[in-house]
């Protein structure tokens, strides 16, 4: 390609503009010839040590100059000249090696030399784990091939589907994560793969890994088997059904830590602290307070711990600037703080493994475990967030002494070398009595610290190392008093979950937006309710980490029903729950009341079943004296029934089975019921049809008594027919009122509408009938004898 002196140059002599195109197209065709027959004729072994030396077009060239790269590393002089010939490739280095470079030069390469054009569509595919590495790839690709004229896009998700996809049709190079490329692949009409020449999995192992699996699977469905494929990680496996998977074709495996004494950089030092579970947050802040210049990333296993962390040290001030990063982020909260802690130059960031792999932080000093990692190539990714490329850095894991023969074993296996170190006796601190304050007088810290308790035991329950991960030798009970919580939340274990399936679901499938801090359920099953100020201040507070576990804490009311429903089911996936056991009379005396103190003007009403609530002004004071309010909050009571005693008991409680025994075998007893029983109901029955006899033979004679009155026509002697004490009964009353089949008493007939149909009269008939049979009808041999006599009469 011209590049803009040569084509002033041309300008300058004179020629016609045709001229100078044609010319300039000739030098092109050139160009390509010259530099694929320096490709054909590159020996792959040679030991070249300049990318000068390698056979790459001018703007390549160019690019990796404006960028001041001049000298390969290891893995770039050993990988590039096979991947400039188009070999599949398997590649493996030490973290911070340059394994970017090594397929970032041959996608640009390759392209060109097939003087790929926007109108041949997507030619080169590369999918990153995580968002935050996709992008740090992109801007590695803008940087060395700015003078390309090749399109190239970012596809992670985090904006609109339609923006990215009013664009993807156009694209040359694609940089994505699995599961955004893969809803473009399904839903996208006008994205062509058909002719894509190159795919690149960076961070391999973790992209063929569980989590996800399906969707690189699916995504290489779509692509054609024709191509260049190269897989890079520092810990690369040979796994031959990834490679099946991805129908690599000869594959060459370029490694460059195989043959040396460690897997991790030589520039790094790494050390283990032994600090039990109930210690690790005394001895982390200790460390934090004693290394206050310095650059430092603290890996936790969860983001409910990273959150709890950095809340709480926040809190206490250690002199550094604290920044926190998980997946549950939004996308610009976490570019922004990735940014942040780029640029810082002391600061300490909380993370999960999220920026466990690939990312470049620049001049970071320390990488602290506080949680140990799942195995020991996390291990390896996470320390190899310092020490990169040649430059020195430090590493501590912290391990509880139950994990630290295991830990050391998987170690020694991988070629990490790790030493012991001890804390300074004279430096230790203890946070232990300010975090119980803190918890204590902040509801939503003391929430999220159960929350992240849970999350820590849960992802220690989920391990599958079980050598190095012994769920029962951990002091929990001590390790939630270190977090300043008033006991051990109670965890429900559900068997069978897989660790590293859940642990590396892709982001789309725990939560259907996968960029919200909060979860969609939750938000989905708010009900509308009274806003507090608590409300209105957390809405304020949005930038507060601590906002949306409250948003959770009262739309969850009902954690201690153990139901942990709607409110984590983002990231606990329901198969653990904080079960709080509350006493019934906790909110009034207990845990709960703190509630109360975190306001001055609050009130809060305890006890009414699933949650306080908190009443900030008098209207709403009044408002839940109302008892009708209050009885909707109200859960449904309980139907006690009292003994001789006054004591409480259950409607239906089960007797004391030794009891119940002597009395006589199950059977035996259900028969003498059976018959006492049947023997009750005889007798009950007996007395009710003599009371429905007395009654019906008192009513016929008060019809017949008004029947001879009417007669006699002397109709207002009928009310004496009802005497005094027929008035207070209302039993009497309602006998005295004239009968159904009575014209003078039934109600004037109402006019009938058109679209009525007769089903209302028959049924009224029916009833009519029924109630005359039911008055008539004879029921014991006493009632026909007195109809018998009636009718004699
Ligand atoms: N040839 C080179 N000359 C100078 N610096 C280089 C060269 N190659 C890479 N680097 C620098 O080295 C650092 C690490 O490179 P890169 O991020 O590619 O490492 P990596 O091997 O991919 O690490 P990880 O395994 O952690 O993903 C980057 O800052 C990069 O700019």
């Amino acid at each position: 390609m011209a590049t803009p002196s040569s084509g002033r140059k041309l300008k300058a002599s004179g020629r016609s503009r045709n001229d100078v195109r044609s010319l300039k197209r000739k030098r092109e065709v050139d160009d390509h010839e010259a530099l694929q027959k320096r490709v054909d004729e590159l020996d792959p072994k040679a030991e070249i040590k300049q990318f000068s030396d390698l056979p790459l077009s001018q703007p390549t060239s160019s690019g990796l100059e404006a960028s001041r790269f001049k000298t390969l590393t290891e893995i770039q002089s050993k990988s590039l000249p096979l991947a400039l010939k188009g070999k599949d490739i398997l590649g493996a280095a030490k973290t911070g090696s340059g394994k970017t470079l090594s397929f970032l030069v041959p996608v640009l390469e390759n392209l060109y030399r097939q003087k790929w054009t926007e109108l041949d569509g997507l030619g080169a595919l590369i999918i990153s784990p995580t968002r935050e590495l996709a992008i740090q790839i992109f801007e590695v690709l803008r940087k060395i091939g700015r003078y390309h004229t090749f399109s190239a896009g970012l596809i992670i998700g985090g904006r609109s589907l339609q923006e990215e996809q009013e664009r993807l049709g156009r694209m040359n190079i694609l940089v994505c994560t699995p599961g955004r490329m893969l809803q473009h692949l399904d839903q996208t009409a006008a994205f062509e793969v058909d002719n894509l020449q190159m795919l690149v999995l960076d961070e391999a192992d973790r992209i063929m890994d569980m989590g996800f699996q399906s969707a690189v699977d699916a995504i290489v469905e779509h692509l054609p088997k024709q191509r260049q494929t190269m897989l890079f990680s520092a810990t690369q496996t040979k796994k031959v059904s990834d490679l099946a998977r991805l129908s690599l074709q000869d594959p060459e495996y370029v490694s460059v830590h195989e043959s040396a004494t460690s897997a991790t950089p030589s520039t790094l030092q790494q050390f283990y602290v032994l600090t039990p579970l109930a210690e690790k947050l005394d001895t982390l802040f200790s460390f934090i307070r004693s290394n206050l210049k310095a650059k430092v990333i603290v890996f936790l296993s969860s983001g409910k711990q990273v959150r709890f962390v950095y809340e709480s040290f926040r809190h206490l001030q250690p002199g550094i600037p604290l920044l926190h990063l998980h997946g549950r982020q939004k996308q610009a909260a976490r570019l922004d703080i990735t940014s942040k802690f780029s640029a810082s130059k002391n600061s300490c960031i909380f993370a999960t493994d999220v920026v466990a792999r690939g990312l470049d932080f620049p001049a970071v000093d320390w990488v602290i475990q506080l949680d140990c990692p799942e195995d020991a190539d996390t291990y390896i990714h996470r320390v190899g967030r310092t020490a990169r490329y040649e430059r020195a850095g430090k590493a501590v894991l912290f391990l509880d002494p139950s994990e630290e023969e295991g830990m050391l074993k998987r170690l020694e296996h991988k070629k990490v070398p790790i030493q012991r170190t001890k804390p300074r006796e004279k430096k230790q601190q203890s946070i232990k009595s300010q975090l119980q304050n803190m918890c204590f007088q902040d509801p939503e810290l003391k929430y999220l610290g159960q929350k992240a308790f849970a999350s820590y035991t849960r992802s220690i329950f989920v391990q599958k190392d079980k050598e190095i991960f012994k769920i029962n030798e951990y002091d929990l009970e001590g390790y939630a008093a270190s977090m300043g919580l008033p006991g051990a939340p109670k965890i429900k274990f559900q068997k069978g979950d897989d660790a590293k399936k859940i642990k590396n679901q892709p982001r789309a499938l725990l939560s259907s937006d996968e960029d919200s801090e909060g979860d969609e359920s939750s938000k989905a099953t708010k009900k509308p309710g009274v806003r507090t100020k608590y409300d209105r201040m957390f809405e304020r507070r949005n930038q507060d980490v601590l906002s949306g576990h409250y948003s959770k804490m009262i739309a969850n009311g009902d954690q201690d029903q153990g139901a942990d429903a709607g409110g984590d089911a983002d990231e606990d996936n329901d198969f653990l729950s904080v079960k709080r056991v509350v006493p019934v009379d906790e909110h009034s005396s207990g845990e709960d009341s703190d509630l109360e103190t975190s306001g001055p003007a609050a009130k809060v009403i305890p006890g009414i079943g699933r949650e306080p609530i908190v009443i900030d002004s008098k209207r709403k004071e009044k408002l839940l004296k109302s008892k009708k309010k209050l009885l909707k909050l109200k859960e449904k009571g309980t139907k006690l029934v009292f003994d001789d005693e006054g004591k409480p008991h259950q409607m239906y409680e089960l007797e004391d089975e030794q009891a119940f025994r002597q009395r006589g075998t199950a059977e035996s007893q259900r028969a003498k019921f059976l018959e006492e029983e049947a023997a009750r109901v005889r007798e009950a029955d007996l007395d009710d049809k003599q009371l429905a006899k007395a009654k019906k033979r008192e009513r016929r004679e008060k019809k017949k008594a008004r029947e001879a009155a009417e007669k006699a026509g002397d109709d207002e002697e009928a009310p004496e027919l009802v005497d005094d004490s027929d008035h207070q009964d209302p039993m009497a009353l309602l006998a005295s009122l004239p009968l159904a089949d009575d014209e003078e008493g039934r109600a004037p007939k109402r006019p009938k509408k058109w679209f009525e149909d007769d089903s209302d009269d028959e049924k009224a008939a029916k009833k009519k009938g029924r109630f005359i049979e039911a008055e008539d009808e004879p029921e014991t041999l006493e009632d026909l004898e007195a109809l018998a006599a009636d009718l004699l009469e």
